[in-house]
Order: structure tokens, then sequence, then C-alpha cells
């Protein structure tokens, strides 16, 4: 097995004394943010006017327009989405960068597909967590982490390694397990899996499998425990102990059936639609398409979430979620979040 680095490997803690800036506080600028301040560091987040700049100064942070924060920084941690980064980069990042200062990111996309062309005179790193930026900060909470992969771009200081693994420990990663990588591998893996498995592959399970249950006559609810609801209490188990430990849990029967009707569903058919979609990432095809997508305003990004959200499953789901009070607050705060984004 490849080395993976935890906390007792990190020796040396190069962010003491640094001055950090969080560019952005969404899904990852919070969490990240947040554990790094928890971890003893001095953290800065630079962000336009708007939802979170209100949310960070609630938060306890100073928070600056992004050219004063990078112009003060030693490292500049990119959480903008990657499709604004490079116009706020060339604006107001680069300008402002001071030589031997860290640019760093979460995933590789601009770096790989040359979007971003950091000038030589800076570390380019990346530290890129394998999890969603709330589930980086509620873990770390908890005294737990996210697993991360770091790649250097480019090492001028000669000390891009070190200064990369103690952010990775002061976000909490180190405590799941850090694994060295390249901008290409981060970038192409990354996509590939939210795209085929983990939500593109996986929401178009639960849907088509939603559909063929309430289109056979079965009650809507039923169904939406049967394929969402339960979807999270099985994966619990993968993640706890890998498809055995499920398997160990299900009964024989729903064993059997996993068998021999999951490669019935999931098959060498799927396996070459996969490889085409992995071919599409490595030939830059995907980036070059969401880009221009950006470019003429997402119309089809909008028309495609729109119906998304008109979903049975998605009804019938907020009806049931509704009388769970243990996950009525999630629910709730990604309601307001939806209704904001709407107004916007
Ligand atoms: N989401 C995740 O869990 C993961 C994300 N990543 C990577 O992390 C990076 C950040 O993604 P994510 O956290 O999802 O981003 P979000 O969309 O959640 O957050 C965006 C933040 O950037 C701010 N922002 C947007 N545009 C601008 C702008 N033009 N100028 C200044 N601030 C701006 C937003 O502020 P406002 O409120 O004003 O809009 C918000 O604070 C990406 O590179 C992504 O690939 C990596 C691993 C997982
Ligand atoms: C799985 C989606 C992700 O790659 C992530 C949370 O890791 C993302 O880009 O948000
Ligand atoms: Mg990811
Ligand atoms: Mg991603």
């Amino acid at each position: 097995m490849v080395k993976v680095l935890l906390e007792k490997d990190i020796q040396r803690d190069l962010l003491q004394g640094k001055k950090i800036a969080i560019i952005g506080y969404g899904s990852q600028g919070h969490a990240h943010a947040q554990n790094l301040r928890d971890s003893g560091y001095d953290v800065v987040i630079g962000l336009r006017k708007g939802k979170s700049f209100e949310k960070a100064k609630e938060d306890g942070f100073t928070v600056l327009p992004v050219r004063e924060a990078v112009s003060m920084a030693d490292v500049v941690m990119v959480l903008l989405p990657d499709e604004s980064q490079p116009k706020v980069y060339e604006e107001s990042i680069e300008p402002n960068l001071k030589s031997g200062a860290a640019l760093v990111f979460a995933h590789g996309f601009n770096i790989h597909y040359g979007q971003v062309r950091p000038p030589a005179d800076v570390d380019v790193f990346l530290v890129a967590p394998k999890g969603p930026g709330h589930i980086v900060r509620r873990t770390y909470t908890e005294g737990a982490g996210v697993p991360a992969l770091y790649a250097i771009h480019q090492d001028v200081t000669g000390e891009a390694k070190e200064l990369a693994l103690s952010y990775a420990k002061g976000i909490g990663a180190t405590r799941a397990g850090v694994l060295e990588t390249t901008f290409k591998e981060e970038t192409e893996t990354d996509l590939f899996g939210e795209q085929a498995v983990l939500c593109g592959g996986l929401s178009q399970l639960v849907k088509t499998g939603f559909e063929v249950l309430t289109e056979a006559g079965y009650q809507p609810e039923a169904a939406y425990f049967e394929v969402l609801h339960e979807m999270k209490l099985i994966v619990d188990l993968m993640y706890e102990g890998g498809l055995s430990y499920m398997r160990y849990s299900i009964s024989d029967t729903a064993q059997w059936g996993d068998f021999v009707s999951g490669p019935r569903v999931i098959n060498n058919e799927t396996k070459e639609r996969m490889k085409e979609v992995l071919a599409d990432i490595q030939s830059g095809k995907f980036a070059k398409d969401w880009i221009l997508e950006n470019q003429v305003n997402r119309p089809q990004f909008n028309a495609i979430n729109n119906r998304e959200k008109e979903h049975p499953i998605e009804k019938v789901g907020r009806e049931l979620r509704a009388l769970m009070p243990f996950i009525q607050k999630p629910e709730q705060e990604k309601e307001q979040e939806v209704k904001q984004l709407t107004k916007n």
C-alpha cells in the first residue's frame, strides 16, 4: 500500500505564524476557515459583499475584499466555485500575491485545464478533501476528519510539501489519512467520481428505482423509504466496514439478490459508458463544455436544475423528512439556502 500520512507523520508546523487568507466562504470555505482557526491559526476571509460575507462576519472572522486579504497573506486558499476562479484570480488574486506566498486549491481543475497560470515566484499546491465541506467541518468538531489528497504544482520555497501537510493537518484531514497525488490525478479522479458514481450515478440510480416502483403502482412513500432514505443506512455500513460488512448485516435473501440482480442493472454496458465519461474528462471535453456553459450563463444547467427540483421524489421526501425531527435541522438550513439562491 502507498504511504497514507497521519497526524503523527507531520513533524513541522509550517503554518504557525503565517497569515492564511481563505478566499470564499461556501461549502469548503467555511469548513477550512473554522477548522484552521480552531487549530490555532491566523485566518482572514477574502470575499465580495454578499450572503456569505455576512455569514463569515457573524462567525467572527475578519472579512476583507479579496485583493486586500490576498495582499496580506502568506497562504492563499482559493475556495471559490471552479467556474468563478479564473476571473477573480486575474482581477484580484494574481496582482496582489506576495512573492514567496503559497497559492492553494482544493481541486485541481483550473491549474490542470490551464485556466489559471500562476507566476513563477509562488508555491502552488492543492489540499483536496475527499468529502463535502459541511462534513469536513462536522467531523472536525467531532474529533474526526475527512481524508484529503495533496499535490505540488510549483515549489519555489522548497517547503511546499511540508506546508501542504501542515494545512491538511490544520483542517483535520490527517486524522483520516492524507495521500500524495498530482494535479492531473486529483482533477480527473474527482470529476469521474462525482459524475459516474457519487453524484450523477447515485442520483440516477435512486430516481430510476423510485420511478420503476411508483410506475408499477407502489406508494411513493414506500418507494422513497426503500431507495433513498435507506441508501444512507446501507452506505453507512459500507463506510464502516466495506461491502463485506454491509453484506454481513443484510439478510441472506438481500445478499443473493445483490449477487444476481446487481450485475443485471450495473453491467458491462454501464462500464463502457463510465469509460466514455472518463475519456471526456481526460481529453478536456467535459471541462471545455462546462466553461462554455458558464460563458453563456448556464442555460442547460438552470433548466435541468429546475426540472430536477420538481421530481416527485423531492416532494414526497420533503414531506417524510418533516416527520423526522432528527433530520429536521439540515433540511431547514438547506431550504433556507435554496430560497436565498432562488432570490439571487
Ligand atoms: N463543495 C465541496 O464539498 C467540495 C469542493 N471542492 C472545491 O472547493 C472549491 C470551492 O467549492 P465550494 O466550496 O463548493 O464553493 P461554494 O459554491 O460553496 O462557495 C463559493 C464561495 O465563493 C464566493 N464567491 C463566488 N463567486 C465569487 C466572486 N466572484 N468573488 C468573490 N467570492 C465569490 C461565494 O460567495 P457569495 O455568497 O457571495 O456567492 C461563496 O462564499 C472548488 O474548487 C471545488 O471544486 C473540493 C472538494 C469538495
Ligand atoms: C463529490 C462532489 C465533490 O467532488 C466533493 C464533495 O468531493 C465536489 O466537487 O463537491
Ligand atoms: Mg470530490
Ligand atoms: Mg469535485
